[in-house]
C-alpha cells in the first residue's frame, strides 16, 4: 500500500491496515485472530490480468468487480437496499500482475484528499477532496482497531458517557442463513478515513472488499462525481444494524442538506 496521509494530532496513531484491538482473553477474540491471521481460501491462477469468468475472484464476486477501463466501481447511484454482491479482489497468493483491474483498494487511497475544519463546527474535522473525484472511485478505506463486540460496545459506552466523537464502525453481512459481524474502531488508531462524517444526502458510500484475509475492509467509493473542494461524506445507517442501533450516533445532524433527518442514524428495529 502506498498512502502519504498523516494526523496532525500526534495522540492517534497512523496505520495502513487494521490491527487486533487488545485481547481481552475472550473466545471471540481468538476467532478474530485466528481470522485476522488467515489466508483467504480462494485465489486465482491467471496470467497477467484477470478476466470474468476465468479468474477464480471474479468467479466468486459474481462477475467484474470494476469497470476494467477506469479502475471504479460501475457507475451506479447505489441504494442501500439493493444486494451487493461479495467484493472479491486478487489477492497476494493469486498469480495474476499488480496490473490486474481486480486490484484496486488494495493499491492505497485516492490521492489530493485533505483533513480540515468544517465550517459547521459541531461537524469537527471533515475529510475533502482537492481533485475532481469520479462516481465509482475509490476514496480510501475505513481502518482501525478490530475489536471484539464486547469491546466495541465498552469503548461506545465509554465515548457516550465523556461526550466524545464516536468512531465504532459495526458491519453486518449476511451470507445465506450466517450473519457475520465484524467491528472497527480507528479513535486512537486509524488513517483519513476516520475523519469522514455523516450526510443524509451523501456523495459516497462504504463497502465491505476482501483480499488476503477473509476479514472484510471497509472501502469507501464515490456514489456520484464530485467537484475539487468538496467534503466527502457517506450515510452511516447503510452498513448499521438494527441490533446494534445502540452503536449509531442519536445526535443532531449538521449535514444541512435538504433530506437532512435532524439527527445521526439510527435504524429501527
Ligand atoms: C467518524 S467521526 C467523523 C470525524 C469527526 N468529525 C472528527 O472531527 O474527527 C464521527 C463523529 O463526527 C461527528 N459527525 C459526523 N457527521 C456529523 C454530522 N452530519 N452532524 C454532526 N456531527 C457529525 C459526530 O460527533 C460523530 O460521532
Amino acid at each position: 500500500m502506498n498512502d502519504d496521509y498523516v494526523h496532525f494530532n500526534n495522540n492517534i496513531f497512523y496505520i495502513e491496515e487494521n490491527i487486533p484491538g487488545p485481547d481481552d482473553n475472550s473466545l471471540e477474540f481468538k476467532f478474530l485472530l485466528n481470522n485476522y491471521n488467515s489466508q483467504l481460501e480462494s485465489y486465482c491462477r491467471c496470467e497477467n490480468v484477470c478476466s470474468y469468468p476465468k479468474c477464480e475472484c471474479l468467479k466468486r464476486s459474481g462477475g467484474n468487480n470494476y469497470v476494467v477501463e477506469h479502475g471504479e466501481l460501475p457507475k451506479l447511484k447505489i441504494d442501500s437496499k439493493e444486494k451487493q454482491n461479495l467484493i472479491l479482489e486478487c489477492n497476494k497468493q493469486c498469480t495474476c500482475s499488480y496490473q490486474c483491474g481486480n486490484r484496486l483498494v488494495q493499491l492505497g487511497p485516492l490521492k489530493g484528499l485533505m483533513i480540515k475544519k468544517c465550517d459547521i463546527v459541531q461537524k469537527g474535522f471533515g475529510l475533502f477532496t482537492n481533485v475532481f473525484v469520479r462516481n465509482g472511485s475509490f476514496i480510501c478505506e475505513y481502518i482501525g482497531e478490530l475489536l471484539t463486540k464486547d469491546q466495541a460496545f465498552k469503548r461506545y459506552h465509554h465515548n457516550k458517557t465523556n461526550k466524545e466523537m464516536n468512531y465504532i464502525f459495526c458491519l453486518i453481512e449476511h451470507c445465506g442463513t450466517e450473519v457475520i459481524e465484524t467491528f472497527y474502531d480507528p479513535s486512537k488508531f486509524g488513517n483519513i478515513g476516520r475523519y469522514i462524517n455523516h450526510s443524509c444526502e451523501p456523495n459516497s458510500q462504504i463497502l465491505p472488499v476482501r483480499y488476503d484475509m477473509p476479514i472484510p475492509k471497509l472501502a469507501i467509493f464515490a456514489c456520484e462525481d464530485i467537484k475539487p473542494g468538496s467534503e466527502i461524506t457517506y450515510n452511516y445507517s447503510l452498513n448499521s444494524n438494527n441490533k446494534y442501533s445502540e452503536l449509531i450516533d442519536r445526535k443532531q445532524c449538521f449535514c444541512k442538506t435538504l433530506s437532512c433527518k435532524g439527527y445521526m442514524p439510527y435504524d429501527e428495529i
